[in-house]
């Protein structure tokens, strides 16, 4: 049986990625969530396991310690973390996976898998960015203005991703994204 494929969703905070991965996975059901750990206070209408799952800072170093992330990165004060056997379990079942994460993760993972699909969410502009952060009502002007700073160096790094995607509607974003997916699958492989 063939592996499933691998794809990891980065871009700033606030660009949209959950919002248009949710809209990702209605469309395409087979598509597996990669749901991490993570330090950070839930928000509201957040629920353990499905959004995150929320760990102390000692339960997350203890995951560290045993091996059991396959990346993870502190971001803003909190950290963040893939969860390594589902992501390598699903894999082998021949099924597809997608991570949402940061940067710094997303680098650590084309590491371990060159192989897979890394696209880069971008917003309209910073101003649209600085705006979803903001009307999203979830992280104080500190956090807004922190997490600003680390989009302009996270835009910074795309080039090393293999596709850059606008989202500056939720659905043709996803579209795009789809086509990614599709056209993925398509691919012709070399000779070994
Ligand atoms: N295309 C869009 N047009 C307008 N608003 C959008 C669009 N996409 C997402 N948003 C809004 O922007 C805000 C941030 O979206 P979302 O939480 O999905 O971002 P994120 O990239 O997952 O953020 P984080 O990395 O901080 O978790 C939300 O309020 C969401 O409704
Ligand atoms: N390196 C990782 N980054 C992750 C992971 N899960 C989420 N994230 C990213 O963290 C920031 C902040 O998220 P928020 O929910 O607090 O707004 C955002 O860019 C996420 O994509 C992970 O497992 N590893």
């Amino acid at each position: 049986m063939n592996k499933g494929l691998l794809f990891v969703l980065s871009g700033p905070s606030g660009v949209g990625k959950g919002t248009v991965c949710k809209a990702l996975l209605k469309k395409m059901p087979d598509l597996i969530y990669s749901v991490s750990a993570t330090t950070r206070q839930p928000r509201i209408g957040e629920t353990d396991g499905v959004n995150y799952f929320f760990k102390s800072r000692e339960q997350f170093m203890q995951m560290i310690e045993e091996d059991q992330l396959l990346e993870y990165a502190e971001y803003v004060g909190n950290y963040y973390g893939t969860p390594r056997d589902f992501v390598e379990r699903t894999l082998e079942e021949g099924r597809d996976i997608i991570l949402e994460i940061e940067v710094q993760g997303a680098l650590k993972v084309k590491e371990k898998f060159p192989d897979g699909i890394f696209i880069f969410l971008l917003p309209p502009s910073l101003d649209e960015l600085k705006d979803r952060i903001r009307g999203r009502g979830t992280e104080n002007d500190h956090v807004i203005d922190h997490r600003m700073n680390v989009a302009v160096e996270e835009i910074a790094l795309m080039a090393n991703y293999d596709y850059a995607v606008v989202n500056d509607e939720i659905d043709l974003a996803c579209e795009r994204i789809e086509s990614i997916v599709i056209a993925e699958h398509c691919k012709i492989e070399p000779n070994e």
